[in-house]
């Protein structure tokens, strides 16, 4: 695929165009409008919308998108490393390299391509990053937009190395919410989790749904795989679907916090909220040759839908 090419197939389109630094983007866009774009810097989607072209993804205003640093907002991809539970750099590497794009992806399963767009993308170290983290591997993320606007993101990583090595991983997903005040989470109730605001104890989740009203950043643990996100002003629902992901990340900075971070607005924490599907407290150990497999579906409901259909919820 050459530079700012434009790519039409018969089932959707894919288009590549060259972001504010001049580094291509690839833009998803369904057969009814709903569109998705992911940038090869750090193969991070920066932007879902759907078919009314609302955006679902949460980006500050004030967002510094400039290699090498990862923007916050949209879906950072986190590997091999979350957070600073280890050597490297916060949230390890991957966000912060340029990846490719695969021109020649293997097809979506026949069962599953009926008017999805996808792109495929690569990223391999290079002899300068073995040197900080000194394990070959494939990395093949394949994004997804289908004819609903649902967005799928599947991780495979591969270990090409001569000796077995381990990480962690996240989407870190920024949804964009109404009033942080007005939002729920259902399905990591009774979970424990481990919270990164008292030195990563464990707890146990006691409410019947998660509710904000403070800085919240937590790790559930073996989570369902499937939590909704409730968001009452603007009266839909995310329902987070997720396979090989068992921890979930959730994240607000408050007021307080988000003062301190040169990326974040006045008031905008209120307008975000983090839910990651994570591999976190038991990292992935691969051997040579293995593959491993993280899967995240993203899509909008209705609240009504949701209230009308209780056991689609109460059922997490
Ligand atoms: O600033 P970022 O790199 O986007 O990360 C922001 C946040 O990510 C995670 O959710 C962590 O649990 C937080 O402690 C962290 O501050």
């Amino acid at each position: 695929m050459g530079h700012s090419a434009a790519i039409w197939d018969q089932r959707a389109a894919i288009e590549v165009t060259k972001d504010w630094n001049g580094i291509n983007q690839v833009v998803l866009r369904s057969p009814r409008g709903a569109s998705a774009r992911v940038s090869l810097h750090g193969g991070q989607v920066t932007s879902w919308r759907n078919d009314r072209g609302e955006e679902l993804l949460f980006t500050s205003s004030k967002a510094i998108f400039k290699p090498p640093k990862a923007m916050q907002g949209g879906i950072p991809i986190c590997f091999p490393q979350f957070g600073n539970c280890g050597s490297l750099e916060k949230h390890g590497f991957a966000r912060n390299k340029i990846w490719s794009i695969d021109d020649n992806p293997p097809p979506l399963p026949a069962n599953d391509s009926n008017g999805k767009a996808f792109v495929d993308l690569l990223l391999k170290p290079t002899e300068e990053d073995l040197k900080g983290w000194p394990h070959s591997f494939e990395f093949r993320l394949r994004v997804s937009l289908a004819t609903n606007g649902d967005l799928t993101m599947i991780s495979r990583i591969r270990n090409i190395n001569g000796k077995p090595f381990s990480f962690s991983f996240a989407y870190h997903t920024y949804l964009s919410v109404s009033d942080i005040s007005e939002v729920r989470i259902e399905g990591l109730e009774t979970l424990d989790y481990l919270d990164n605001l008292c030195q990563k104890e464990r707890f146990t989740e006691q409410g019947d749904a998660i509710t904000f009203e403070n800085e919240v950043d937590r790790v559930y643990l073996s989570s369902p795989n499937i939590i909704a996100v409730l968001d009452h002003e603007k009266k839909r629902t995310f329902v987070i679907r997720k396979e090989g992901l068992p921890d979930v990340v959730v994240w607000n900075p408050w007021e307080k916090k988000s003062k301190s971070m040169v990326d974040f607005g006045d008031e905008e924490y209120k307008q975000m909220l983090c839910v990651d599907g994570a591999v976190i407290e038991k990292p992935i150990v691969l051997k040579p040759g293995e593959e491993w497999k993280g899967r995240l579906c993203l899509s909008v409901v209705p609240s009504s839908y949701c209230s009308e259909h209780d056991a689609y919820l109460t059922g997490l």
